[in-house]
């Protein structure tokens, strides 16, 4: 049987990175491989496990085919690697740190993937970016003007389909709760492969 797509967004700042390390090993125990992404961004500043290259680099992966999904969004180039489909086929299941902006495009190349956003208050989101301390304060404004975009009533409604997952709280809450929506969508480590 194929694997799951579990496509993860939010904005940045969410807590997608520290859902995902706290939920990696199990998620592991569920057959789910965590994508590392290739990113634009330098190596030094990633701050999660991803791949740093260049902007050439990135354009010459995406014309060699390297990527499943790939989209352009806080100045950078996000790229999915295309052994994703295979994983796929094998029956893992496989978690991506996605886009919102890019979620019609993965829906059209993976029909059945599975759709969760991460929301936290804009405040919170706020302080959240500041404390990170990655990005200039230009560039947080930037984020934060870019997630108002995704908070207009016509975006919400088009969010029908898309499970949400609160990480206003503790982040062991918003993993409690990402394991109990996998778990409801029957998501689990596939029998086959055993
Ligand atoms: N539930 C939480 N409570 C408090 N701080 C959090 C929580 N989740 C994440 N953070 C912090 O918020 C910042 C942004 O989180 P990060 O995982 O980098 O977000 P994203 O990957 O969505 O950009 C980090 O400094 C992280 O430690
Ligand atoms: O279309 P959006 O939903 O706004 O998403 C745009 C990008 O921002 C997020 O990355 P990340 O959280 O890593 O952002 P960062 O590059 O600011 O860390 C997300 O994973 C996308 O790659």
């Amino acid at each position: 049987m194929r694997g799951r797509l579990i496509y993860l967004m939010g904005p940045s700042g969410s807590g997608k990175d520290s859902l995902i390390d706290a939920a990696r090993d199990s998620l592991l125990g569920l057959d789910c491989v965590v994508v590392r992404r290739v990113i634009t961004r330098s190596a030094e500043s990633v701050g999660e496990d991803a791949m740093g290259v260049t902007t050439e680099q990135f354009a010459q992966m995406r014309r060699e085919g390297d990527f499943a999904l790939c989209w352009r969004a806080n100045g950078l180039d996000y790229g999915i690697p295309a052994e994703i489909d295979r994983w796929l086929s094998d029956g893992r299941h496989v978690l991506i740190n996605g886009s919102r902006g890019h979620l019609s495009e993965a829906m059209t190349r993976f029909p059945t993937l599975l759709p969760i956003l991460l929301t936290v208050k804009t405040d919170a989101l706020r302080k959240r970016l500041e404390r990170r301390g990655r990005e200039s304060a230009e560039e947080i404004e930037a984020r934060l003007e870019r997630n108002a975009l995704f908070s207009t009533d016509a975006a919400r409604e088009d969010s029908e389909g898309i499970f949400q997952l609160d990480n206003s709280g503790e982040l062991s809450t918003a993993v409690d709760s990402l394991l109990a929506l996998l778990t409801r969508e029957g998501i689990s480590a596939n029998a086959d492969r055993i």
